[in-house]
């Protein structure tokens, strides 16, 4: 591969569908996909049709729901598929020299025209053994996008499900992603950004994820830019010409005399407050009258940190600009908020500032759901936080794990068997019906063969538990949504997608219907997944047809 080669596989193109990420292509899949399509080929069944399903099997996070995401990149992936000239020449490299030559002029004409995929719409809450995608078409074609397929997936729906689980810890409190320096790698980095965004939070740190993706970009600053300051003697410039208009004013001396008086609002002494930290901040708010959050954990953040941000917020308040607030980055984040707030009022009221008491206050410093689900029972004052490593590792479980199994071929269906019943697949085409009671909340998902009729509203339909015989319920549904919609076929993008915020909504949307017990952190209550009447019967005799009978000697 030449150097340009290279760099152009990472770029990141503009097309009509928006951006695309060409890592995605082809030949990032296992090889085992190549070795299966020439022993398909060389057995001829290039024309043997297959049905597929993409499905987890447990719901991430000891929770109770997943969020599905990945889709759009999962159809643009559908679309760009082809083996470019230099793919074929390194297969023909890499495989055996025993491989016909035929079969690289195979894989060069191929494309995803005859494959059609069905899936569930992104951003819906999805339960364990749901097909998620079925993708029907040549089983050559089929089998070779399965790894990428699961890759789409698998992190993207992890990512917006844990998101999502931290925005509802949250509540309405902003939450802003930190995680690229953290996350796995640069690709993982930038999905982050993407599916937290989806998940619920409010905007990134990711300068590029905000270009390609338009998600709004927030930061505040470093320590580094704290400590880059020892004294007062060292800005270079400190002069601010009012938001109003007239003539410059030396920020740097209203601050210090703000700080003066301040001292006995606070109890502090002056002596202990940092000028190092108080000519940074002063720096920065020349820098930026409009924007001004300060990092106030460097030093001390009673002492030090609020003594100077509200020195140099009451100077920009002289000249008719308004502070945005303080970060706090270590410590006892529920304490600590609390004794801000409390300055905060307190200048407010003193000075008669009424927007000095709604000042932000953002927490970060290795940040995670049951950290705020904590610091909620402590009560705190925390507006907004900034969550990297936790959120963007998805530390708490690190992968989710989808799966692609065959369960149809040539209109026969085909069944994996397993001794942990929890593995064994669903045979045959099926449809998923989502059925709902009167006040809108989500019942019960339905699978069923796609022979079968749809479950109708008002009409009662007997949903069975897949492998147990005695759990089964009638439900009278008020609604029922088809899950599972045709997105791709006839090399075309049939429905059109919606756009990243939308998808944003949609999750929340979708978490609505969801009782909470299904959604609370501790000990949450599954959601019912179910089998038609005909889906259980077909289920089982294949089951016992395939399952070899044992002898005991
Ligand atoms: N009130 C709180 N309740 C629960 N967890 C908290 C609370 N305040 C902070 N935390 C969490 O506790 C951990 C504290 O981290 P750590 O022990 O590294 O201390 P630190 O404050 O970062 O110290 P340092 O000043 O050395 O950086 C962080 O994960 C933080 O999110
Ligand atoms: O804690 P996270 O959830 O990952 O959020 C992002 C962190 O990244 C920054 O720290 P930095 O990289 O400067 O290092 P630190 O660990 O010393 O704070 C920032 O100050 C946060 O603490
Ligand atoms: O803007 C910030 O405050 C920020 C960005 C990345 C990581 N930590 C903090
Ligand atoms: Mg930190």
């Amino acid at each position: 591969m030449t150097e340009n080669t290279i760099i152009e596989a990472y770029h990141i193109t503009e097309t009509r569908l928006g951006h695309h990420n060409r890592i995605v292509q082809p030949l990032l899949t296992d090889l085992y996909q190549i070795t299966m399509a020439y022993a398909y080929w060389k057995s001829g069944k290039t024309k043997d049709f297959s049905v597929f399903d993409l499905f987890f099997r447990k719901n991430p996070f000891q929770g109770e729901f997943t969020i599905f995401a990945g889709l759009e990149e999962s159809l643009k992936f559908l679309k760009r598929f082809h083996y470019s000239e230099s793919d074929i020449e390194y297969l023909r490299q890499t495989l055996p020299d025993t491989i016909d030559d035929e079969f690289f002029d195979y894989l060069s004409k191929l494309n995803t025209n005859d494959v059609t995929l069905y899936a569930v719409e992104e951003g819906s809450v999805v339960f364990p053994r749901v097909p998620l995608m079925r993708i029907e078409g040549p089983l050559i074609i089929v089998q070779l996008l399965e790894t990428t397929l699961l890759t789409l997936v698998n992190y993207a729906s992890l990512m917006a499900t844990n998101a999502a689980r931290y925005r509802m810890a949250a509540g309405d409190l902003k939450l802003l992603e930190f995680g690229l320096r953290r996350a796995q790698g640069p690709d993982g980095g930038l999905s982050a950004s993407k599916y937290s965004y989806i998940g619920g939070f409010d905007g990134t740190s990711n300068v590029l994820a905000g270009k390609l993706f338009n998600i709004p970009v927030k930061g505040t600053h470093a320590h580094s830019y704290i400590t880059s300051f020892t004294d007062l003697t060292e800005l270079k410039t400190c002069m601010l010409i009012p938001k109003a208009g007239g003539e410059f004013r030396n920020v740097s001396q209203l601050a210090i005399s703000w700080r003066l008086k301040l001292t006995s609002l606070f109890k502090v002494v002056s002596m202990e407050a940092s000028d190092g930290e108080l000519a940074a901040f002063i720096s920065f708010a020349v820098a930026f009258p409009d924007g001004f959050m300060a990092l106030v954990d460097t030093y001390d953040v009673k002492r030090s940190g609020l003594l100077n941000f509200c020195a140099v917020a009451l100077a920009l308040n002289d000249l008719g600009y308004q502070a945005i607030g303080i970060r706090i980055d270590s410590g006892d984040l529920a304490y600590l908020s609390n004794v801000a707030r409390q300055f905060f009022l307190e200048i407010s009221k003193k000075y008669d500032i009424p927007w000095f008491a709604g000042l932000t206050i953002m927490a970060s410093n290795d940040i995670n759901e049951e950290t705020i689900l904590s610091l909620n029972d402590q009560g705190h004052k925390i507006d907004c936080f900034g969550i990297g490593t936790h959120l963007v590792t998805c530390q708490r479980q690190p992968a989710l794990g989808c799966v692609f199994k065959m369960v149809e071929l040539n209109g026969q269906p085909r069944m994996k068997l397993s001794q942990d019943v929890g593995k064994v697949t669903m045979p045959g085409r099926k449809d998923v019906y989502r059925l709902y009671s009167e006040s809108g909340d989500a019942l019960i998902d339905l699978l069923q063969k796609s022979s079968e009729e749809a479950p109708q509203v008002n009409q009662k339909v007997l949903c069975r538990h897949p492998f147990e015989e005695s759990k089964r319920a009638y439900v009278t549904p008020s609604k029922v949504e088809k899950l599972l919609r045709i997105y791709w076929k006839d090399g075309q993008i049939i429905e059109p997608l919606p756009n990243l915020s939308e998808i944003r909504n949609k999750v929340q949307a979708s978490l609505r219907t969801l009782r909470p017990d299904i959604k609370r952190n501790l000990n949450p209550t599954p959601f019912k997944v179910a089998v038609s009447y005909n889906l259980y019967k077909f289920l089982h005799d294949l089951w016992l047809q395939n399952a070899p009978i044992g002898e005991l000697s």
